[in-house]
């Protein structure tokens, strides 16, 4: 339970002083620990040195969205590496047409939620469509407030070679940037689309070049979204960096899927990459059905097992005060 309540403190096995001591020090200080638990696993803090070692060793790096503290908490439960506050949060959670509607301020009060909830995973958001395009200065300051305010501990940006100044620029000044090339959802509208990209020769090349200037750049991985397999495998080679794949064959060093995909909870296109874990939508329709169904049937709540009961004296006595009354 306390572990639930208190996802950032080690629960102790007993109540030694040491442990108190470090608890309290921790939740006094607010540092991440280096080794967290949620009850029966202990697991590392996933840093950008653990995720490169994963890519020298073929781990396969697990990341998922989260947009929300529950949502935070269950990913922090299992064994994914990074939880990312994408800007598909416009889409699958607030009910906006596409990702280009999310300001920087919506973005934080999500990311200030889901890093409550973050124990182990690398906690990343994605810089929202026109939060770095207005130049470089106010780019920074946006990024500054996703760090500062949104409490997010690296973040991911959409584009080629001409982010490549911008990377190197939050690299330098100690925030790690997550590149993500092929298909740009921020740019749909000018793309036609969304369509897989680098399906010719000159589009693969361009993705290359792209993905090489922003690893020079400093960019610590890179998102790969809907390319052909073929693509996905040959980036992941020539990377040093470690290639996430979205709809980029099986060969990249890691998988992200947007949450609501997944989960099946959300009721827009299917892409040809999704897959559905968990069929969460059914159970969920199940569940507000028979709520339904019992209230209006009088079957909810039970008159003793879900509701409370007058002490009878107490009760004899309110009834004779309002006698008359
Ligand atoms: N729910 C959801 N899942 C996502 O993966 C996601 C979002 N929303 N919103 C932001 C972006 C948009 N993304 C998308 C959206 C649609 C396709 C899509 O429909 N792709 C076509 C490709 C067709 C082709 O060119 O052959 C498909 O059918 O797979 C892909 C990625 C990825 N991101
Ligand atoms: C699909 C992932 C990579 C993303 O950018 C998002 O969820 O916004
Ligand atoms: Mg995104």
């Amino acid at each position: 339970m306390s572990s639930l309540l208190l996802p950032r403190v080690v629960r102790p096995q007993c109540w030694s002083a040491a442990v108190f001591g470090r608890t309290i020090a921790r939740r006094w200080m607010s540092v991440r620990p280096q080794e967290i638990t949620n009850g029966a696993e202990v697991r590392k803090k996933v840093t950008i040195q653990t995720l490169h070692q994963q890519k020298n060793n073929g781990t396969p790096i697990t990341m998922l969205t989260a947009y929300d503290y529950p949502t935070a908490v269950a990913c922090s439960s299992h064994a994914v590496d990074i939880t990312l506050v994408g800007d598909s949060l416009a889409q699958v959670c607030l009910g906006y047409s596409s990702t280009t509607e999310l300001t920087v301020s919506e973005m934080i009060h999500h990311t200030r939620a889901v890093a409550r909830g973050t124990t182990h995973p690398l906690l990343i958001a994605d810089m929202p469509f026109g939060s770095y395009h207005t130049g470089m200065e106010d780019a920074l300051r946006n990024a500054v407030r996703l760090v500062q305010e949104g409490r997010v501990e690296g973040l991911k940006i959409e584009g080629g070679a001409e982010i490549a100044e911008l990377v190197k620029k939050l690299t330098s000044v100690g925030i790690p940037v997550m590149a993500h090339v092929g298909l740009l959802p921020q740019r749909h509208t000018a793309m036609s689309g969304y369509k897989v990209q680098g399906r010719n020769h000159a589009s693969a090349q361009r993705i290359l070049e792209d993905a090489l200037t922003l690893q020079e750049a400093g960019a610590f991985s890179m998102v790969v979204e809907a390319v052909p397999k073929e693509l996905g495998q040959y980036l992941t080679e020539k990377l040093r960096i470690p290639t996430i794949g979205i709809g980029a064959g099986p060969h990249t060093d890691g998988q992200v899927l947007v949450w609501d995909d997944m989960m099946n909870t959300w009721n827009g296109h299917k892409a040809k990459f999704v897959r559905r874990f968990a069929n969460v939508k059914a159970e969920r329709d199940v569940g507000v059905a028979s709520y339904c169904e019992a209230v209006r049937a009088r079957a909810f709540p039970d008159p003793q097992a879900e509701s409370y009961s007058a002490d009878k004296s107490e009760w004899e006595l309110f009834l004779a005060s309002q006698k008359g009354s």
